[in-house]
């Protein structure tokens, strides 16, 4: 079994977590327009894509993983409380593909942002927002999978999802990219859908792979005036893992 949904039988207030990190080990965001802004994490459990290129195939992949041994629930009360100490405004909920528990997120949401913080929201774009998470404070980097990236466009490209989140006015479409190919589907994409703010990242879990994919990326993302990220934990950190 791999790539369950978990959603409507949850208990109301509890989110499958994965890991959450950046209140008593401190960290940036590293990807996207907020790159080396002070973030904290929250990593949910669950996805609803299988792409090969994953790098946290804990949170759906249950031939390698037991769900129970890599995810524990955690009330939204529980989160709170956690981010409460820590003086870093921005809270990034990540996964996974966290909007598959949005319903759960409604509240935590809420009290983030009643407490003066700003979220955002790393979501592959295929689960259409709620309403209620389209809201002052918060931000989208949508993330569309591409078919180089493992991952069958068929079931990653929504059109009706992707519309929404570009005309939300709250979202950034952040495409993994590792080569010029990639660049070139990005612009078709693009187009179809009127997808914009465009940011591309390279592929890469190590520091050179990162650094060589940037170079074969770099000219053609520039000459479309597009935005270039790079995985600023990567290279900042020696253990990335809960950074
Ligand atoms: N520092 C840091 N920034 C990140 N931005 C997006 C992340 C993710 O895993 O979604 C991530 C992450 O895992 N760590
Ligand atoms: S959408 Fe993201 S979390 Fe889900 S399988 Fe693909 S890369 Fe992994
Ligand atoms: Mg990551």
């Amino acid at each position: 079994m791999t790539g369950t949904a978990a959603t409507a039988r949850e208990p109301l207030g509890q989110l499958i977590v994965a890991e959450r990190f950046g209140v008593e080990v401190p960290t940036f965001q590293g990807e996207g327009p907020s790159c080396g802004h002070p973030a904290i994490f929250i990593r949910l459990s669950r996805c609803n894509l299988t792409c090969e290129s994953c790098d946290t195939k804990e949170t759906w992949d249950w031939s390698r993983f037991k769900p129970q041994e890599v995810s524990t629930r955690e009330s939204v009360q529980d989160l709170v409380a956690w981010v409460r100490p820590s003086p870093v405004e921005l809270v990034v909920i990540t996964g996974g593909e966290p909007l598959l528990q949005q319903r759960n997120l409604v509240p935590l949401v809420r009290r983030l942002l009643d407490e003066g913080r700003r979220v955002e929201f790393e979501t592959n774009g295929t689960v259409m927002p709620a309403p209620a998470l389209l809201v002052d404070g918060v931000r989208f980097n949508v993330s569309p999978k591409l078919a180089s990236f493992g991952m069958d466009e068929a079931k990653s490209i929504v059109p009706s999802v992707l519309r929404a989140f570009a005309a939300s006015g709250r979202s950034v479409f952040k495409f993994v990219a590792s080569s010029v190919a990639d660049i070139d589907r990005i612009a078709e994409l693009v187009d179809r859908h009127g997808l914009a703010p465009v940011w591309v990242m390279p592929e890469g879990t190590t520091v050179e792979a990162i650094t060589s994919t940037t170079r074969v990326l770099a000219d053609a993302v520039a000459s479309r005036h597009w935005h270039l990220t790079t995985r600023l934990h990567v290279a900042a950190f020696a253990d990335p893992k809960g950074r």
